[in-house]
């Protein structure tokens, strides 16, 4: 039966956007998660189970635009281009609020906030999946296909480019029998590709491969294979390198990068600007370095003692660290934390952990005599669950950035300056109120 959209289903009022994206509502004491609603319009929804479709907007937010591609809502990827940038990263820089609110950190100073723009996202991961006639490459999906990527408003052009002649090499590959996969990054010496395909590759797959490499000007091109996890080079035809401030490094297949270049840079400059004024003999304590994106920048303050678990990675982080006041160490902080005695010696710490957070690291930090630390956040619930430690040990939050790289995402970066040193407070709170005054003016 069909549904006059203007007067069926129920109307709701939006409260809010959920952390999948979703409008946030509440319908006989439960919570309604309705695709596609944002905070403050009425709607009217059809409801079947649990499932919530959205059949008619009667008062829309001011905030809502018309989404820029026309994949939105399909391709697995963006779920806020129906939501105005700006109030976006607003949305974004109140869960990072919220995070901290619920950490115990109130009365939190203004933070500083960055928005990347669109088409600049350096790093991707596709699933590539044959179908009759060629091959899709779009996005995971958490159930069903890929959507084939034909428009995308967020990566960066030169690596859109290659989408379609990557589709033609991909569908003449022997190995490529159903569903795989492909990380994308794109490094300042060009792109570095890294498959997996289901079956192994063949003899002919990888003179294939090679020569696709050497007709679109890639440095690299590996595979990975899917049962052992183990990366094997296909192609590699010229040097690899990534500069982080005044170091050249050369990343691993399917390095971990900040997602876009002009993002990195504002989380670096966040978290140098988060260091108090050291002595360049100074200790830095760096916890979670990847391939060396803060280590570097961080090494232009004071000695840094780098640690990371990802064996390339911390190849990667030793083989560019010669010369400068850097040391990498490999460990595993899950399974074997820093204590705080050999915490002794740092005067700050900077630990910017994976997605589920830092775990077993936080005790201890919270325990060892460190007065300043920087925690770098791409998850809102880490952030509260490792920061408790913190706030029960006496840091304050001295200064916050917000950072929203992986646009029209619900993803958000923060980067979070935590002290217990009560002149450092002091300063930065007149500061900040000479600001206002001069301001007020
Ligand atoms: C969010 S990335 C940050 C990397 C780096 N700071 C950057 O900006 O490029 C998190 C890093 O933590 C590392 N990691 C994950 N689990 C770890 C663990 N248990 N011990 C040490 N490092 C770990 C990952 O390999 C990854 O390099």
């Amino acid at each position: 039966m069909s549904i006059n959209p203007e007067t069926g289903g129920f109307p709701l009022r939006i409260e809010g956007i959920g952390s999948s994206g979703d409008g946030i509502a509440h319908h006989d004491d439960q919570t309604v998660f309705v695709p596609g609603a944002l905070p403050g319009e009425d709607v009217r929804v059809r409801m079947s189970g649990r499932d919530v479709e959205l059949i008619h907007i009667e008062k829309p937010s001011p905030d809502r635009v018309a989404p820029p591609c026309s994949l939105f809502g399909k391709c697995g990827g963006c779920s806020l281009q129906h939501l105005s940038l700006p109030a976006v990263l607003d949305w974004k820089t109140s869960r990072v609020v919220h995070a901290l609110n619920d950490a115990g950190f109130e009365d939190l100073p203004d933070p500083l906030r960055f928005q990347t723009v669109p088409y600049t996202r350096r790093r991707m991961d596709f699933a590539v999946q044959r179908v009759p006639g060629g091959v899709v490459i779009g996005l995971h999906q958490r159930n069903g296909d890929p959507v084939d990527m034909t428009e995308c408003h967020v990566l960066h052009p030169d690596l859109f480019a290659l989408l379609t002649p990557l589709r033609e090499v991909l569908s003449s590959l022997g190995s490529l029998t159903g569903r795989g996969s492909m990380i994308v990054n794109l490094l300042d010496s060009g792109p570095d590709l890294t498959f997996s395909t289901p079956a192994q590759l063949t003899s002919v797959d990888r003179t294939k491969l090679a020569a696709f490499a050497k007709a679109h000007g890639i440095p690299r091109i590996s595979w990975q294979d899917p049962k052992s996890g183990g990366i094997e080079t296909v192609a590699h035809s010229a040097a690899i390198r990534l500069r982080f401030a005044d170091a050249d490094t050369a990343p691993p297949p399917a390095a971990f990068l900040q997602a876009t270049k002009d993002a990195e840079q504002a989380i670096s400059a966040a978290v140098v600007g988060g260091i108090p004024p050291l002595n360049r003999k100074d200790i830095i304590v760096e916890l979670f370095a990847g391939c060396g994106t803060l280590t570097f920048p961080l090494a232009e303050k004071g000695r840094v003692l780098a640690y990371e678990g990802n064996e390339t990675a911390t190849a990667t982080l030793k083989a560019a660290s010669g010369g400068r006041r850097v040391d990498a160490y490999g460990r595993d902080l899950g399974r074997q934390p820093l204590l705080p005695q050999d915490l002794k010696t740092a005067r700050a710490v900077v630990l910017d952990p994976p997605y589920i957070g830092a775990g077993p690291q936080m005790v201890p930090l919270a325990r060892s005599a460190v007065k300043d630390i920087v925690y770098v956040s791409c998850n809102p619930g880490a952030l509260v669950k490792d920061t408790r430690a913190l706030k029960a040990a006496g840091y304050s939050v001295l200064s916050w950035t917000v950072v929203d790289q992986f646009l029209w995402s619900t993803e958000v970066e923060a980067v979070v300056v935590f002290t217990r040193d009560a002149k450092r407070l002091k300063r930065e709170s007149s500061r900040r109120s000479r600001i206002d005054l001069s301001h007020s003016d």
